[in-house]
């Protein structure tokens, strides 16, 4: 079976432009979880304000267990995705998990309703959150660029593929 590759960080971090570049390199299908939340119930923001945080993780549970049973695809995870151990494990099972940091100042914050106020905001949801990227990835990444983020990746994908198996030798 060959494991998927999810992306996790915080949000704005980058996670689905470099899983966008890792999917193409690799010529695999990648999945953005908030993507697909966005295809079945529309606007992130509106269903923040009109649904309420807890249905939106409903629905991003939903999504992640979905993605995390396909086989070989770029997961990009949405900034929240691990804060359920169970999407943690279901995506831990079948994939490896690379966390993508940057600079809390540099994320970008439009349009995430829960990056508003600033960087005092993204320090406390860094704060609340390290331990369980941590935790989860496999292997950190550093979101420089997205090409070098995506090379990175791509280099350990082949290192990983060089342990696969022993030879099998006649005794
Ligand atoms: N290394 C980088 N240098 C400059 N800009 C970047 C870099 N990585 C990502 N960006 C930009 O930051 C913005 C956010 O990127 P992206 O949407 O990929 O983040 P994300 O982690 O998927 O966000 P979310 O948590 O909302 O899903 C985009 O405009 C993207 O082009
Ligand atoms: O960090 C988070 O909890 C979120 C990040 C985004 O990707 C979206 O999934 C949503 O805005 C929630
Ligand atoms: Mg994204």
């Amino acid at each position: 079976m060959t494991k998927n590759i999810v992306i996790i960080g915080m949000p704005g971090a980058g996670k689905t432009s470099v899983a966008e570049a890792v999917a193409e390199k690799l010529h695999r299908k990648c999945i953005d979880i908030d993507t697909e939340i966005i295809k079945k119930h529309g606007n992130i923001a509106k269903i923040f304000e009109q649904q309420g945080e807890k249905a939106f993780r409903a629905y991003e549970k939903d999504a992640v267990i979905e993605a995390a049973k396909q086989e070989a695809v770029v997961i990009a995870t949405g900034g929240g995705s691990l804060l359920d151990p169970e999407n943690t494990e279901a995506l831990k099972r079948t994939g490896t998990l690379y966390w993508i940091t940057r600079p809390l100042e540099e994320l970008a914050t439009d349009g995430r309703p829960l990056s508003k106020g600033g960087i005092e905001t993204l320090k406390k949801l860094y704060r609340d959150r390290k331990s369980i990227y941590e935790a989860a990835a496999d292997e950190i990444v550093e979101n420089t660029t997205i090409e070098e983020a995506a090379r990175a990746i791509l280099a350990a994908e082949k290192l990983q593929n060089n342990k696969k198996e022993p030879p099998v030798i006649e005794l």
